[in-house]
C-alpha cells in the first residue's frame, strides 16, 4: 500500500485537499477486494459544494462527508467525518461505517475530467482516437487543467416496488481546485477501470444487430433512443447493421471478419438472440474445420454475446436479468461483466440441426409457435390468438422420451466438501431446487468442473473424439468430448471442489437410460427459465443459466381443466408446476424424442440440417392433428426425432443473473447487499 505524492512546490488549496497516510481507524474500515497491490489514493473534494474525503482503494470508491469543527487546541480549522447520518449508498458491498458511500469499479461506467463541469459531462471518445485512452480531460503530459472529474456509475434499482432487478446511470461529479490531483485521480481510475479481469471485460468495439421486425418492429427506435446513448457514454464504438431479412444475422457472422470486434450485440427478440448463437457457433466449427452436420464436439464462440430485447417476449433476455428492461440490458453489455451460458444441440437421426438458447418444446407450444407466425401482423397479440386456439385443438401427442437423469450431486459428495459462499443463493446437490441467481453457486461449481475435466481428462479425451470419429454411430455423433477442446473458463473465485465430484459427473456414461412414453399436452426441453414479462417465473423455475443441464417437462394429456391449471401455474409467481400431479420434471443433460405413433417416413421431415423449416412445409405439418411440431427458440422445426443435449457455458454473455435480495425493510432502511444465504427468498416485486 503506497499513498500518493503531491507534485512539489504546489500551494495547498482552499478546499484542504490533503496527501495523507491512511489513519489506523479508516484502514480498519477497509475489506480488499482484489489481492492486487494497489495504490491508494485519498483526497478532499466537493460534491455537490459540500466537502468529502475520497478514497480510492483497490477496486473500491469511498467517500465520506467532512464537517467543520468550530476550532481545533492549536487555533486551526479542520474537518472531520459527519457522524452517522444517512445509510450506505445501496450497491455499497464493503463495511465502511453507515456513512461512507462505497461504488465499486465493476459498476463504473466511465470516467472524464474536464476544465468545467459541463466539458466533464461529455460522453468519452470512441476508441482509437487520441483521447481515449490515459487521462481524458487534460492532455496526460504537461500541465493539467481540468478540476472536475466526472463519474458514470450504474446501480441496481434494489429498493423498486415494481422491478427490483432494473438498473439505472447515475453520476458523480467531483471538484478539486488543484488539476495535479483530478489528473491522477483520473489517471489511475482509467488504468482501474480497463483492468483486464477473468469475468469482465469492457467492450471497446461492439458489432450490433438490430432486428426491425420483430416484437412491435421498434427494434431501431429502442436503440436509438435507449441504447446508443447508454453506448455513447461507455465510449464504445459501434458499428450496427439493421437486418433485412430472416437468417441475415447468422450469413454476416459466418462470412464476415469479425477479428475488429470485442463482442456481438443484438436487439431483437428470442429469434434474433438465436440466429447470433448459431452463427457464432457455426462460424467457429467452419474455423475449425468440423463436419457442421456431426461435429465431433461442439466448440465455444470466441465473441461474448450481448442481448438487448426488442420482441414479443424476449424470455432469454428476462432469464438473464430477472426483466426485460432495455436500459438495464444494455448496461450490462457496457459493464462488461460475463457468465456463461448453457446452449442445446438439437439433432435429429442424422445430423445437428440449431443450437437452442432457451427451450425446444413439443406440443401445446409448438402448434403455437407454428401458428403464430400466420398471425405476426397481430404483432404480440398474435400469441394469444394462436395460444387460445392451439389449446383449444389439442388432443394430446403421442411420444417416447428417454433420458439419463441427472445424478443428485448430494448423494456422492460428502456435505462438508460442498463449496460454500456467503453470496451466493444456490444450493448444489439439493433435495429442495434452487433458483439460478447472481453469483450462482451451482453455476460457478458448473463451470469449475468444466475447467477441471478440460485440464485432467484433455489427453484422455481427445483420444475418445478421434475414437468417435473413427466409429461414427447414430448416438455418437454428438459424444460429450467436446470438454477436451473447451478453452479455460474464467472462474469467478476460488472454489474448491468436492472431492468425488469429477468421478461422478464422468459415471454419467454408465448409467441407464430412463424411458417415458405417454400422451402429452406438452413436452418441453428447457434450458433456462424461459421466464418473460407474462410468466416471471418462468416455465422451468429452476433451470439454471450454466449448470450444464436442462429440465425436460412432460405435461400428460388429461382434462382441459388441468391444461387450464398448468398454464395459469406458468403464468403466477407463487406456483410449481413440479406439484401438479399430471407434470414430470426431470433434470438431465440430454435426452431423445420419439414418437411412436409416427411411420419410418415422418421422421426427419425437414431432412437436413436447414435450421428453420420453410413455410409451406411448416404449414402442412402444423395442420396435422396426429403430430405437432417444434418450437425452438421461437422458431419451428418439424422433426420427429430429436436428441436435446446441454452444452455447459458455451458462450459468454453479459449478465450478471438476476439478483437476490431481501425485501426493503420498513421504515427505509436498505437490506445489506449482497444478499446472504439466508435472506434470499424474497424478491420486493413478489407481492
Ligand atoms: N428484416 C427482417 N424481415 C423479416 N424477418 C426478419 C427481419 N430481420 C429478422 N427477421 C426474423 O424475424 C424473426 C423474429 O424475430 P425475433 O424473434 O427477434 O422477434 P419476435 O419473434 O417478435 O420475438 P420473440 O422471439 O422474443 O417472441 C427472426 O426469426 C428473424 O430471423
Amino acid at each position: 500500500m503506497t499513498q500518493t505524492k503531491q507534485p512539489a512546490g504546489r500551494s495547498s488549496t482552499s478546499a484542504g485537499d490533503f496527501v495523507a497516510p491512511i489513519s489506523s481507524t479508516s484502514a480498519s474500515k477497509f475489506t480488499p477486494c482484489s489481492a492486487s497491490d494497489h495504490n491508494v489514493l485519498l483526497n478532499n473534494f466537493q460534491l455537490k459544494k459540500k466537502s468529502y474525503r475520497v478514497l480510492l482503494h483497490g477496486q473500491q470508491l469511498v467517500w465520506e462527508r467532512l464537517q467543520k469543527i468550530k476550532q481545533s487546541p492549536q487555533g486551526n480549522e479542520a474537518k472531520a467525518p459527519l457522524p452517522p447520518d444517512s445509510p450506505a449508498q445501496p450497491g455499497g458491498i464493503c463495511s465502511y461505517g453507515p456513512q461512507s458511500h462505497v461504488l465499486h469499479l465493476d459498476d463504473v461506467v466511465s470516467i472524464r475530467s474536464g476544465d468545467t463541469k459541463a466539458s466533464s459531462l461529455k460522453p468519452p471518445s470512441p476508441p482509437g482516437s487520441e483521447r481515449s485512452s490515459g487521462c481524458s480531460g487534460d492532455v496526460a503530459q504537461g500541465k493539467p487543467t481540468s478540476q472536475y472529474l466526472t463519474i458514470n456509475y450504474a446501480m441496481r434499482l434494489s429498493k423498486s416496488q415494481t422491478d427490483c432487478n432494473r438498473w439505472e446511470l447515475r453520476r458523480l461529479t467531483f471538484f478539486n481546485s488543484d488539476p495535479y490531483i483530478v489528473r491522477q485521480w483520473d489517471q489511475e481510475l482509467q488504468i482501474r477501470l480497463h483492468s483486464s479481469s477473468p469475468t469482465r471485460m469492457r467492450v471497446r468495439r461492439l458489432l450490433v444487430f438490430i432486428n426491425p421486425y420483430g416484437g412491435r418492429k421498434a427494434g431501431a427506435q429502442t436503440y436509438e433512443r435507449h441504447v446508443r446513448p447508454i453506448f455513447q457514454l461507455a465510449g464504445v464504438d459501434a458499428t450496427c447493421i439493421t437486418t433485412q431479412r430472416a437468417n441475415q444475422v447468422k450469413d454476416i457472422l459466418l462470412s464476415h471478419d469479425l477479428g475488429v470486434y470485442d463482442a456481438v450485440c443484438c436487439v431483437g427478440g428470442d429469434g434474433t438472440v438465436a440466429e447470433v448463437i448459431n452463427g457464432l457457433i457455426f462460424r467457429q466449427m467452419r474455423e475449425l474445420g468440423l463436419d457442421e452436420q456431426r461435429p465431433p464436439y461442439i466448440p465455444r464462440p470466441a465473441l461474448p454475446v450481448g442481448v438487448i430485447p426488442a420482441g414479443s417476449t424476449d424470455t432469454i433476455a428476462y432469464s438473464m436479468h430477472g426483466t426485460a428492461d432495455v436500459r438495464t440490458a444494455a448496461i450490462h453489455v457496457i459493464l462488461g461483466q460475463h457468465r456463461g451460458l448453457d446452449v442445446c444441440s438439437v439433432s435429429n437421426g442424422q445430423s445437428l440441426l440449431r443450437f437452442c438458447a432457451s427451450v425446444l418444446s413439443y406440443g401445446y407450444l409448438g402448434d403455437v409457435a407454428a401458428q403464430s407466425e400466420n398471425y405476426r401482423w397481430m404483432g404480440p397479440r398474435r400469441y394469444e390468438y394462436s395460444g387460445v386456439k392451439a389449446f383449444l385443438n389439442n388432443r394430446g401427442y403421442d411420444a417416447e422420451l428417454r433420458m439419463l437423469e441427472e445424478p443428485d450431486l448430494l448423494l456422492t459428495t460428502p456435505l462438508e466438501d460442498i463449496p460454500q459462499s456467503p453470496d451466493s443463493v444456490c444450493s448444489l446437490g439439493e433435495s429442495v431446487p434452487s433458483v439460478c441467481y447472481a453469483n450462482c453457486q451451482r453455476c460457478s461449481f458448473a463451470s469449475s468442473i468444466q475447467e477441471q475435466r478440460s485440464s485432467l481428462f484433455i489427453q484422455e479425451e481427445s483420444k475418445e473424439a478421434e475414437r468417435n470419429q473413427q466409429v461414427e454411430t447414430e448416438d455418437s455423433h454428438l459424444a460429450a468430448s467436446e470438454a477436451a477442446l473447451l478453452r479455460p473458463r474464467p472462474r469467478p473465485g476460488n472454489l474448491r471442489l468436492p472431492t468425488g465430484s469429477i468421478s461422478s459427473m464422468r459415471n454419467l456414461g454408465n448409467d441407464q437410460w430412463k424411458v417415458v412414453r405417454g400422451n402429452f399436452f406438452m413436452i418441453c426441453g428447457a434450458n433456462i427459465t424461459c421466464a418473460c414479462a407474462r410468466s416471471p417465473n418462468g416455465i422451468s423455475r429452476y433451470s439454471h443459466l450454466g449448470d450444464g443441464c436442462l429440465d425436460l417437462i412432460l405435461v400428460k394429456k388429461t382434462s382441459l381443466l388441468n391444461n387450464v391449471r398448468f398454464l395459469l401455474n406458468t403464468a403466477g409467481r407463487s406456483g410449481d408446476i413440479r406439484n401438479l400431479p399430471f407434470v414430470e420434471v426431470y433434470r438431465t443433460r440430454e435426452f431423445r424424442f420419439r414418437t411412436f405413433s409416427a411411420s419410418e417416413e415422418d421422421y426427419s421431415l425437414a431432412g437436413s440440417c436447414q435450421p428453420i423449416t420453410p413455410p409451406e412445409e411448416m404449414t402442412a405439418h402444423s395442420s396435422s392433428t396426429e403430430f405437432s411440431s417444434w418450437n425452438c427458440d421461437g422458431e419451428v422445426v418439424t422433426d420427429l426425432d430429436i436428441t436435446m443435449r446441454s452444452h455447459c457455458q458455451l458462450i459468454e454473455v453479459f449478465m450478471r443473473g438476476p439478483h437476490s435480495y431481501s425485501k426493503p425493510l420498513k421504515g427505509g432502511t436498505t437490506p445489506t447487499t449482497p444478499a446472504s444465504s439466508s435472506d434470499n427468498v424474497y424478491c420486493c416485486c413478489k407481492d
